[in-house]
């Protein structure tokens, strides 16, 4: 890949071996466009003879032929061309989603995370769909503008050099009408800003759509969406800039155009009756001789196309280009799974530090617990050791190899993890409890049941089969998570993360995932990311952070003799805990009274 190429030559570039189906789409394109000519030409040709009498109806009837013949050679060419184009843009499409997606799950997680949903969708969806929008359709259609003008203005030479220069009149018009005003400081300023405000508004729409159900609760409408409704108001702002600059050239361009042919009608009876021009050559002229500004019209509008081109080929580069995980050549083997960090210290954005030298081991085949005050850096914690983020100093070791020496495959394969957020996706139960593991249908089942999900999957229409999304098949959050679980135990990874997995439970998913986890954690080296204190005074050593920084560490017993910041926490949750069971008795009694 090369980084010097942008804009249609890095696209061609990117495009590979599909250029030889391009290079035939232009030429069949070309060729299409010559073959439109040649009716006109016969016209000429007919007109000619009849006008010299010197033929009959049964004469005409083979050059009607031919120029039947030209007009399905015609159609044939452009089908073929569209043909070839379509072929060659559906595999660059392919490819290059393909490249994209294949870059994106090569990058770090954190890459993933900072950048919005929106702008990932624009560039993978959007930008691609646009280059195929562009190879299957705009290329061809381009080269028939640049020949056809190009073949009629060569013939209207040949045939009459003082015409076809008065012919060039409108020409000249538009290139100068576009050069000054299109090219000038001030039309490029507004040209660029009405672009970018449109595709912030593009973006702008996807994060709109994505907040709706919340904008819905708060009885929000649309423009209290700040980003979207400045960026619509944007748009308005730079499509009047653009609107006022072009009004009174385009309204020129289009009256002169609609009477270019004056000066030819001009020109043209001033030579016929001076006795220099045939009466066919001039009734040729009056046919063609303002015939090639149509498909020049469409290259003013290719202008448009090709700035978007070169700035979504621009995005994709940003992300093929991007730096990867680095891979390490030999896979490590660790001496065992335990987990330490050594002096870690890293942060999202630059200057600010969320973890802060910090320095614990969790011995293999035990559990530890992270809490801390809210924003103390736990989940960052946690999704360090998976390298989600890279640290900015110190290290992570497994068996005291540095994650960074494995390859990114091998990491992952000792690390299973379980997110507070469930995410499912558009397929079989079955397929959403795999995630493309190499296991048996037997293994599902099995891990399905030890995560406690077994009974409910069974009284779904297909058991395991059920599509989730498909006629309204939709699971609730507990058992979301429970099919999380189901996930994390087929992998059976030797170190677990588990980041608050009965957070929005009920007390009942709460048991059941509490039993399922117990089950799952035996003999693995698990860190329990704990927002809350709940059943983690159990485990064999609590870390305890505070500000990323690291507080104490120890256990329950321990920390509530040690550590100030720890009793706060513990009494905390045990005043949240006895105002649980305190509403949970008034619900009760007023329950009860009402029912009475
Ligand atoms: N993707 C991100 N980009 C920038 N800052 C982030 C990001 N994620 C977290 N932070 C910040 O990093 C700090 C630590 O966040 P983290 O989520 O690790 O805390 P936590 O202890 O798990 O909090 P909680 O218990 O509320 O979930 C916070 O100040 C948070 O605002």
């Amino acid at each position: 890949m090369s980084k010097n190429k942008s804009g249609i030559p890095r696209l061609l570039e990117l495009s590979g071996q599909k250029k030889g189906l391009l290079l035939v789409s232009s030429a069949l394109a070309a060729i299409h466009a010559l073959l439109t000519m040649i009716p006109y030409i016969l016209i000429f040709y007919i007109l000619k003879e009849l006008l010299n009498g010197r033929i009959d109806e049964t004469e005409i009837a083979p050059w009607l032929i031919w120029g039947f013949l030209a007009v399905i050679l015609s159609g044939i060419a452009m089908y073929a061309s569209a043909m070839a184009s379509h072929i060659a843009a559906f595999n660059i499409l392919y490819k290059l989603r393909l490249a994209i997606t294949d870059k994106l799950g090569r990058l770090p997680m954190g890459y993933l995370g900072a950048r919005s949903s929106g702008a990932l969708k624009k560039i993978i969806a959007d930008d691609v769909e646009r280059i195929e929008l562009f190879i299957a359709h705009s290329l061809p259609d381009t080269v028939r503008a640049v020949f056809l003008p190009f073949f009629i203005l060569g013939y209207l030479f040949v045939m009459d050099y003082r015409l076809a220069l008065i012919s060039l009149l409108p020409l000249i018009a538009l290139l100068v009408v576009f050069y000054t005003i299109l090219g000038s400081r001030d039309g490029k300023t507004r040209a660029k800003k009405y672009h970018n405000s449109l595709e912030e508004m593009n973006a702008g729409i996807v994060e709109f759509v994505r907040a709706m159900p919340v904008m819905k609760i708060f009885g929000q409408t649309a423009s209290a969406f700040a980003r979207y409704s400045d960026t619509v108001k944007e748009y308005d702002h730079h499509m009047r800039g653009w609107t006022q600059l072009m009004a009174a050239p385009w309204g020129m361009i289009i009256s002169f155009l609609s009477n270019a042919l004056l000066p030819v009608l001009a020109f043209g009876l001033y030579l016929y009756f001076d006795g220099t021009l045939e009466l066919p050559v001039f009734f040729l002229f009056l046919i063609l001789g303002v015939g090639y500004i149509r498909p020049l019209f469409k290259l003013t509008t290719m202008t448009f196309e090709i700035t978007m081109i070169n700035r979504g080929v621009k995005r994709m580069d940003e992300i093929l280009f991007e730096i990867e995980e680095q891979k390490s050549g030999q896979t490590p083997i660790p001496q065992d799974f335990s987990l330490e960090f050594h002096n870690a210290r890293f942060s999202y954005v630059h200057g600010i530090d969320v973890i802060k030298d910090l320095c614990f081991s969790v011995p293999q085949g035990t559990i530890t617990a992270l809490v801390g005050p809210s924003g103390s850096g736990k989940s960052t914690a946690g999704q360090l050791i998976a390298r989600f983020y890279d640290l900015k100093s110190g290290s992570i070791t497994i068996g005291g190899v540095n994650i960074k020496a494995f390859p990114i495959h091998d990491l992952m394969a000792n690390v299973g993890f379980v997110f507070q957020d469930n995410m499912m996706f558009h397929q079989s139960i079955h397929d959403n409890i795999l995630m493309g593991m190499e296991k048996t249908q037997k293994e599902v089942i099995a891990a399905a049941k030890a995560a406690r999900c077994h009974d409910f999957i069974m009284r779904l229409p297909n058991g395991y089969e059920t599509r989730i999304g498909d006629k309204g098949v939709h699971l609730s959050g507990g058992e979301q998570q429970r099919i999380q679980l189901a996930r994390v135990i087929l992998k059976d990874a030797p170190i677990l993360i588990l980041d608050e997995a009965t957070a929005f439970s009920d007390p009942e998913n709460e048991h059941l995932i509490m039993t399922a986890i117990s089950e799952l954690i035996q003999n693995k080296t698990v860190i329990i990311i704990a927002h809350r204190l709940s059943s983690i005074t159990a485990v064999d050593q609590i870390v305890l952070l505070d500000d990323g920084y690291l507080q104490a560490v120890g256990t329950h017993d321990e920390l509530l003799k040690g550590s100030k910041l720890y009793l706060k926490m513990w009494h905390a949750h045990k005043r949240a805990r006895e105002f649980e069971i305190l509403k949970g008795q008034i619900t009760g009694r007023f329950l009860k009274t009402a029912a009475e």
